[in-house]
């Protein structure tokens, strides 16, 4: 292992040793060389040098990956977890909170925007921010967050998209937008044909609980009582189980969550109402695989998910999200997908700090690359 010099004390150089796939890399360099060579002393990848450009080493600080995020604090004790920051620095990302007080040009510079926040005014300064810097990637584009916060324009993708191939067909569950006075919410329901028991969601997800506040309504006269705007669908039996399919660019991890039970109709006129039911899916803790039917249990095929999921990135525009899919129950290929989430709880999401960093690498694949030398 050739060490050429050493970055400890060297202006922004905190890289002493950095780990990249289980490789270890010695940082080396002399300050204010022509070039700093970083040099691999792994086995698998001994003598490849990697060269980063630049008049020293001071360069290579300015040349991390940085990323600066707005996110609230809620996002920030979910989403910046120790592991993800302790291997984004092994890395060479750095995470770089945005200062609200100060106007975002004169921030930075940053190579990614990573956020999540509602308020008009955030949207509007990132707007103007993307305009000036249009080399800076937002995480993701405002206008494709807005598309996922509408329950109706949310599902519209999925359902032009209509998939079907031999591993299965995904749709959306039936479903009816009421803007109108409660009144008539029941002959709206009649003339659109919808089956009981159905779903009441709230239209428009505001990052607050209300967003989430969903009820089940089993009999025309409960209508009534419904406060719009909503979204109005069906509810298709599943087996207690939803698949939550969490999207990271191009990578694809799907979990099992605890969802509602099957509704026997036959016993629909013994039940009516609107009943409330409370967020049953989020939680991290899965479904219990034991106490559930093979069939239902079973994941869906990874090849359909991951088609479903390529798509959705290109219609949507969307880099980070997730989606809830049910499996009808009784069958072994039909899906549903009833809600997709824009930068969802990837905390959850099992190897996430691996999946998350080599997502922002791919992003700016520039700022780090191999000597020509070396090639
Ligand atoms: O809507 P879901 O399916 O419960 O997913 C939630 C949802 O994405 C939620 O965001 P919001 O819709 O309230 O804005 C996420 O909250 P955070 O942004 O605070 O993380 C939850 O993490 C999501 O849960 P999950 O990751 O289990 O899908
Ligand atoms: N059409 C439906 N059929 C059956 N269950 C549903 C349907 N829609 C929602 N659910 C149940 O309600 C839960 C929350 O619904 P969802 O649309 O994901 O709202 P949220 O954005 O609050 O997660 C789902 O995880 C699932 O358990
Ligand atoms: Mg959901
Ligand atoms: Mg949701």
């Amino acid at each position: 292992m050739k060490v050429i010099g050493d970055l400890t004390g060297v202006r922004g150089a905190e890289m002493d040793e950095v780990v990249v796939e289980e490789t270890i890399v010695v940082g080396s360099a002399v300050a204010g060389a022509e070039e700093a060579t970083v040099v691999f002393a792994g086995s698998d990848v001994a003598d490849e040098n990697w060269v980063i450009p630049g008049s020293g080493v001071a360069a290579e600080s300015e040349r991390r990956v940085v990323v600066g995020f707005a996110l609230t604090k809620k996002k920030v004790n979910s989403f910046m977890q120790p592991k993800l920051l302790s291997l984004a620095r092994k890395k060479g990302i750095f995470f770089v909170e945005i200062d609200f007080n100060r106007p975002l040009s004169e921030q930075g510079p940053f190579d990614v925007i990573l956020h999540k926040l509602t308020d008009e005014e955030w949207r509007h300064s990132l707007e103007g921010f993307q305009e000036e810097h249009p080399e800076v990637t937002v995480l993701d584009p405002p206008y494709a967050i807005q598309n996922v916060y509408n329950r109706k324009s949310m599902l519209e993708e999925v359902a032009a998209l209509n998939l079907s191939n031999s591993y299965g067909k995904v749709g959306v569950p039936m479903q009816l937008v009421v803007t109108c006075d409660p009144s008539s919410i029941a002959m709206e329901v009649e003339k659109a044909g919808l089956a009981f028991p159905i779903v009441a969601k709230p239209l428009v997800i505001d990052g607050t609980a209300k967003g989430h506040e969903l009820s089940l309504g089993f009999d025309q006269a409960s209508l009534s009582l419904l406060d719009p705007p909503l979204v109005l669908q069906e509810f298709v039996n599943h087996g207690g189980v939803v698949f939550k399919v969490y999207i990271v660019g191009d990578a694809v991890k799907a979990v099992r969550r605890k969802s509602l039970p099957n509704v026997d109709r036959r016993n629909l006129g013994n039940t009516e109402g609107i009943i409330p039911f409370p967020r049953v899916s989020c939680a991290a803790a899965p479904a219990d695989e034991a106490n559930l039917e093979p069939g239902v249990a079973e994941f869906p095929p990874t090849a359909l998910l991951e088609s479903l999921a390529k798509e959705l990135c290109c219609r949507l525009g969307l880099r980070l999200f997730n989606i809830d899919i049910i499996r009808k129950y009784g069958t072994r290929d039909q899906f549903y997908v009833i809600d997709i989430n824009y930068f969802p709880g990837f905390g959850k999401m099992p190897e996430y700090e691996h999946i998350f960093t080599d997502f922002l690498l791919k992003l700016v694949p520039n700022k780090y690359m191999k000597h020509p030398a070396c090639a």
